[in-house]
Parts: C-alpha cells; structure tokens; sequence
C-alpha cells in the first residue's frame, strides 16, 4: 500500500468509553488525522485532563459542537452518543459533505416504526435512515464500501450476529429456535455514573437483566430475517457480569439435519469467515475466553453439536469495546476508504 495521506477526522462524544477507544485506536492509524473532539459537558477540557495517561499522544480540546466547523475541517466524522442524538447530526453533516459513521442505535434499523417503539423519540429522517448501511463488515462489506452514513451495530449484536450467520444464511437450523445467552462487562453500560455499575453493587455478583424485552432483540431479528430470507424471532437474554470489558454470547439452535457433527459445522464455519481476517474460528473442542479478544478487533468462536438434543451450541467472544464498538467503526472506515480491512486494528489480546 502506498502513502495513504492523512484523512482529517473528528470524534462528536469523544469522552466516553467509545470516544476514547476511538482516539485511541485512530492515533496508531496510518492514514487518519484527528483533527475535532467534540463533546457536551466536557466542551472546554483539553482531552488530557480527562485522560492523562493519553495526554502525550493527544494534544486537542474537547470542543462545543458546530457542525459547520466540524463540516470545514474533517471528511469523516464518527457519532459515539447516546440514542437519539446522532439522528439531528447526521443530516446536516451529509448534506455538508462529510461521510458520518454512528455507533449508537439511530441508524441501525431500516424501519423507523421498530427504531422508535424499542427507543422511542420523534423523527422524521426517514430518507436518511433509507441511505444508511448496517455496519457489520463480515456480512456487509461491500455495501459499507460505498457508504455515505453507517450504523454499526453494538457489542451484543455483533457478538451474536457473527456467531448464528453461517446457520440462517445455509438454512441450518430450525425456524425461531435460536437462544442467545450473551454476558456483557461493565464498560458495556458507558462511562456515564450508574448505580448498579458502582464496584460495591457489581463485584461478585451476576445477574439477567432486560429478559425478554431487550432492545437488542429486535436489531438481531431484523438482521437474522435479512440473511435467512424470512421472519426469524430470537430469544435473547443479556446478563452484565464482574468485569469491564468483554463479551461472551452463547447461542443455542436445533439444526434441521441431526447427523450434522461439529467438524461439519467447524468446515461451514471456516469457509464462511475465510475472507474476515477479524474472525477466527477456533478447532473443534477448543471454547473461546473473553480476556482472549480483550484489546482486539476480533470475535473468536466455537461451535459445538450435542447429538442427544441436536442442538448446535455457538460461543463467540468479543471486546464489546472493539470488535463491538470503536474498532468496528474503524475496519467500516477502512472499507470506505479502500484501505486494508484490518488497517490500525489490533489483533493481539495484551492477556497471557
Ligand atoms: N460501551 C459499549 O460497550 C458500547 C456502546 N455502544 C454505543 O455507543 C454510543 C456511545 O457509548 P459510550 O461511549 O459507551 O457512552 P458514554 O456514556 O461513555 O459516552 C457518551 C458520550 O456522549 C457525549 N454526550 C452525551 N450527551 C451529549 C449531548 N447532548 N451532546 C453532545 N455529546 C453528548 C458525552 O459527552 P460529555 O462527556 O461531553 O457530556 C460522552 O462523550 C452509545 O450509543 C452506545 O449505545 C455501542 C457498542 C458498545
Ligand atoms: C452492559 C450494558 O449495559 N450493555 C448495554 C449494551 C451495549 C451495546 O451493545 O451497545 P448498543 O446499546 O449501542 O448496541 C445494554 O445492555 O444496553
């Protein structure tokens, strides 16, 4: 690859946990310039006073935002805020020319009816959300390649999208009898103060929370449906764990052929990821560890068949804040930009 030049971009929620993996991520990136921060209560701090332990690499103020100035100075710019907001953003951005890549829920479902009874909220950008591509790259790569706006789904989702598209794209299992057990670390919530995620109420204890009524339901089915090529219902259930970061989604589905084995499932599953350098299929028997994606764009899986209930049994690992959050939204801008999918990903867990 030649010289890339540097690609001027800004980051609108630079302060939260998305934010900072974003710059983080961005600032070992050969072909970005972070030229904005943007922010809310934060607006006026310099970036290193919210995080010194960065301050050496990220000379920038959060600043208020002005998207006529963000618009002049910067080609891309990434939404990492709360629901709703990105919605009043990426319009005015996009007709100022600037390519918007969101990783919150606004631009994540193609029907606006499902976006609002789930999140809620008035909004009439139904053309723009007509316009915006679902940015999971290892089912929609080429379509992300020639996107102007870009929802990326969340850690959740990813986790368990990549872990049940080889069964609905190849019609492997039964119609609606797919369970997705996911457990999710703290950072998973955001940086914003709650009380649950306080270490007293967290620590060393697990619980399910949103059972049957997770907003993450929907985003799946509309994705299952899209890939099998018909309505799919799921059962999804979240549960947040002891830990900050990492997410492990456990999905069971009875197949439709029982004398499938794992070595079966294991060859469908390597030839479906052979061209996603971010996925790795593990050999059979081996189950991934959250701490193994830990730091990394990757989502490790497994699958697994028990012959007396002919279920397959898929476990997926991501970090939610990488694979699942700020490192998707790069490998979509890497794919908008032609460059090297993996291109500043990292790819090598800092654990043992
Ligand atoms: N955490 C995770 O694992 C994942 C999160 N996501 C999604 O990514 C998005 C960001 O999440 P995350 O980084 O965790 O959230 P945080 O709560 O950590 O950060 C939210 C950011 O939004 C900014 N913000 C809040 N309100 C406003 C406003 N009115 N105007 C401008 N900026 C505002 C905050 O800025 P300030 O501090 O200046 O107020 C902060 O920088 C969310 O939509 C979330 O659902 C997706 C995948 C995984
Ligand atoms: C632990 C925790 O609270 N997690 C978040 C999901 C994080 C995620 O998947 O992000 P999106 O909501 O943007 O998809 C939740 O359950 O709402």
């Amino acid at each position: 690859m030649g010289d890339l030049g540097q690609l001027p971009v800004g980051i609108i929620g630079a302060s939260g946990y998305g934010g900072v993996q974003l710059i983080r991520l961005l600032m070992d990136h050969p072909g970005v310039e972070v030229v904005y921060l943007g922010g809310s209560s934060s607006a006026g701090k310099p970036f290193s006073e919210l995080y010194p332990h960065l301050g050496h690499c990220v000379n920038l103020t959060i600043e208020e935002i002005d998207l006529d100035k963000i618009a002049s100075r910067c080609q891309v710019v990434f939404l990492s805020l709360p629901n709703g907001l990105a919605c009043q953003m990426a319009p005015p951005l996009l007709a100022k020319g600037c390519k918007v890549i969101d990783l919150s829920a606004d631009y994540r479902f193609k029907n606006l009816e499902t976006y609002k009874t789930w999140y809620g909220g008035e909004r009439n950008d139904q053309e723009t959300v007509a316009s915006a591509v679902y940015g999971l790259p290892e089912l929609y790569r080429d379509r992300i390649a020639n996107a102007k706006l870009v929802g990326c789904p969340g850690c959740y989702v990813t986790t368990s999208l990549l872990a049940l598209a080889p069964l609905l794209k190849q019609g492997l299992i039964q119609p609606d009898t797919a369970i997705i057990d996911a457990k999710s670390g703290t950072s998973g919530a955001g940086r914003k103060a709650k009380t649950n995620l306080l270490l007293a109420e967290a620590d060393s204890s697990v619980a399910a929370y949103g059972v049957a009524r997770h907003r993450h339901t929907p985003e799946i089915e509309q994705i299952c449906s899209d890939l099998a090529g018909h309505e799919v219902m799921v059962q999804f259930t979240p549960h947040l764990m002891p830990m900050v970061r990492g997410l492990l989604a456990t999905v069971y589905a009875t197949l439709r052929d029982p004398g499938l084995v794992r070595e079966d499932l294991a060859t469908i599953y390597n030839a479906f990821y052979r061209a996603s350098p971010c996925v790795r299929v593990l050999p059979s028997g081996t189950y991934p560890q959250t701490k193994w994606a830990c730091g990394t764009n990757l989502c490790y899986i497994s699958v697994e068949v028990d012959p007396r209930t002919d279920r397959v049994i898929v476990m997926s690992v991501t970090d939610n804040l990488i694979k699942g959050q700020a490192g998707q939204a790069i490998q979509c801008l890497n794919l908008i930009m032609g460059w090297d999918e993996k291109l500043g990903l990292p790819l090598l867990s800092f654990y043992p």
